[in-house]
């Protein structure tokens, strides 16, 4: 069956589009490690677009720029070059206006998974202008990618950077699920902490996009009750479901 698909992406003419798998979700849903996994299965890349939010909160506040003045960091946007691997180990980097260049760039790879980063990222990504230049910035990465295919997760890419994916997820778990995962992975801190951190970001993040409620047409995958392993599979079926449907229209 995996020869199948893959035989299908092989199919396709060299300089097709990619076709892209859009996955929403608050944190600690399984958006980042489960579309990788269902990326790699499907041969597909993987666009981690909170990466480029969480690059920007940090890029700003290396320069000191007031993360809650829009026009501020619209300009640091200006002069930003920022790259991330969409196969293989995320690698992200960025070059940084007026950096020393013995630095740059700077790789941000685990810089940007710093508890104090994702405490400051909704600051940066609540901008409207700020928002529409990234996403013009990922569908840009998307089309130079020369990929067969790429998962696209965030919070907002079912609904405004990919509408037209062809196939569109959007992942949940419980509150509860989601800090334990996230304590997990976070020495250090409580469970309370992290349940307290991660409502307080969804919050601020809910009142830019809603990513707890399935737009039309986009399947909801909760995770709650589901293992890793089950996660990936849940997405890859849901891929291939779609892939068989066009083949055979
Ligand atoms: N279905 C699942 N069952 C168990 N653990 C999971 C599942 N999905 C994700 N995880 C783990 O939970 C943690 C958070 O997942 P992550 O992919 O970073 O979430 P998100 O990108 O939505 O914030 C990771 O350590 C990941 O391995
Ligand atoms: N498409 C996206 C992706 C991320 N983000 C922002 O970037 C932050 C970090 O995203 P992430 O996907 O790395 O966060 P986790 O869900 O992995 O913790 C989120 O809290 C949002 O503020 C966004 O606004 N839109």
């Amino acid at each position: 069956m995996e020869d199948a698909v893959n035989d299908a992406v092989d199919d396709r003419p060299a300089d097709a589009a990619p076709i892209l798998v859009a996955i929403d979700g608050p944190a600690g849903s399984g958006k980042s490690s489960v579309s990788r996994a269902a990326a790699v299965r499907l041969g597909f890349g993987i666009l981690d677009t909170g990466a480029a939010y969480r690059s920007l909160a940090w890029t700003a506040t290396e320069l000191g720029v007031d993360l809650d003045d829009a026009a501020a960091v619209a300009a640091i946007l200006d002069d930003w070059e920022y790259r991330i691997t969409l196969r293989g180990e995320q690698r992200v980097t960025v070059r940084v206006p007026g950096a020393d260049p013995e630095t740059d760039p700077a790789d941000v790879t685990a810089a940007i998974r710093a508890h104090a980063v994702s405490g400051l990222v909704s600051r940066v990504s609540k901008h409207p202008e700020v928002r529409d230049r990234l996403n013009a910035m990922f569908r840009g990465i998307v089309a130079a990618s020369g990929l067969p295919g790429v998962v696209i997760e965030g919070r907002d890419i079912t609904t405004v950077v990919a509408p037209d994916a062809p196939v569109r997820i959007l992942m949940t778990a419980s509150a509860e699920v989601r800090a334990r995962r996230r304590a997990g992975e976070l020495a250090g801190l409580s469970h309370e902490q992290v349940l307290a951190d991660i409502a307080a970001r969804d919050a601020k993040d809910a009142l830019v996009v809603d990513f707890f409620t399935p737009a039309p047409g986009v399947t909801l995958v909760d995770t709650s009750d589901l293992d890793f392993e089950q996660s990936v599979q849940a997405v890859v079926d849901i891929v291939r479901a779609v892939q068989r449907a066009a083949e055979e229209s």
